[in-house]
């Protein structure tokens, strides 16, 4: 939903970063590559030491270049092999950014967190997550179009920021130990939307052979 509607206000507030960057010779591929070296940094150096506020922002800080690492691409004008190449690049490090963010705070519950719920539930995101993500690939490999679902990425992403900053600012625990829950929970619907999706665009292949 938000990547469908918030996509265009997004747009337009880092294509002045993406048009600079690109006068500067920097490629959408140096952009992906360090949005995601930040991202992990962030989750993955200070979620574990409890700094979750400091994190955050630092998460935050980076997760845009998913944005801006498009922007370049279409304003460079990248087509054909070029474009399929950033498509699977971009991509796959999303799913590195997704594990580093949900892995760091599994890894200060786990420790001195010391909350093992909370733990599990951000283990739970991560692997339905991963799950959601992969049925819309699969689907694409076979020419099927699979993006659609109450989960997706941005709502992901928000919600566990949110949520993970505010907690590093004082709110009390158990309100992240319930998003990560639902969040999990809605995962796994998307991961259902997603399938019964598919299998529409099956069966209408089907009666249509
Ligand atoms: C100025 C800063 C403002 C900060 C405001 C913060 C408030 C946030 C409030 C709401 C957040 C709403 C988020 C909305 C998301 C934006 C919508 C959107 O665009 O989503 C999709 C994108 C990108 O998806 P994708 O990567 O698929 O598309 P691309 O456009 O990149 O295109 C891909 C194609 O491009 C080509 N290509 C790509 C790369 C490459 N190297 N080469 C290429 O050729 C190729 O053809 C590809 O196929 O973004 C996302 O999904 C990321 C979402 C980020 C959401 C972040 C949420 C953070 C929000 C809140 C955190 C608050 C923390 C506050 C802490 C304090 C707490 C008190
Ligand atoms: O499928 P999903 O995880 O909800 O959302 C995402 C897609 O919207 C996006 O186009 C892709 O670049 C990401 O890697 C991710 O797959
Ligand atoms: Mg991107
Ligand atoms: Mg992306």
């Amino acid at each position: 939903m938000l990547n469908r509607h918030a996509r265009e206000l997004f747009t337009r507030l880092f294509t002045p970063l993406a048009a600079l960057l690109l006068r500067l010779r920097v490629s959408p591929d140096a952009v992906t590559v360090v949005g995601t070296a930040g991202v992990c940094a962030g989750a993955l150096v200070l979620y574990p030491l409890g700094e979750l506020f400091w994190g955050t922002v630092a998460v935050t800080a980076f997760v845009f270049s998913d944005v801006v690492d498009g922007i370049m691409a279409r304003m460079a004008g990248r087509t054909g092999r070029g474009a399929q190449w950033g498509s699977f690049l971009d991509s796959t490090l999303d799913r590195v950014q997704d594990a580093a963010v949900f892995g760091g705070i599994a890894l200060w519950f786990f420790g001195a967190g010391d909350d093992f719920t909370t733990g599990a539930l951000a283990v739970a995101c991560l692997a339905a997550g991963n799950l959601v993500s992969y049925a819309r690939a699969k689907a694409e490999s076979l020419g099927y179009s699979a993006n659609t679902g109450i989960a997706e990425r941005a709502e992901r992403l928000v919600a566990v920021l949110l949520v993970t900053g505010l907690t590093g600012l004082g709110l009390p625990v158990p309100f992240l130990t319930w998003t990560l829950g639902i969040l999990a929970v809605a995962s796994a619907v998307t991961v259902g939307q997603r399938i019964a999706a598919v299998r529409a665009q099956t069966r209408e292949d089907r009666a249509g052979a």
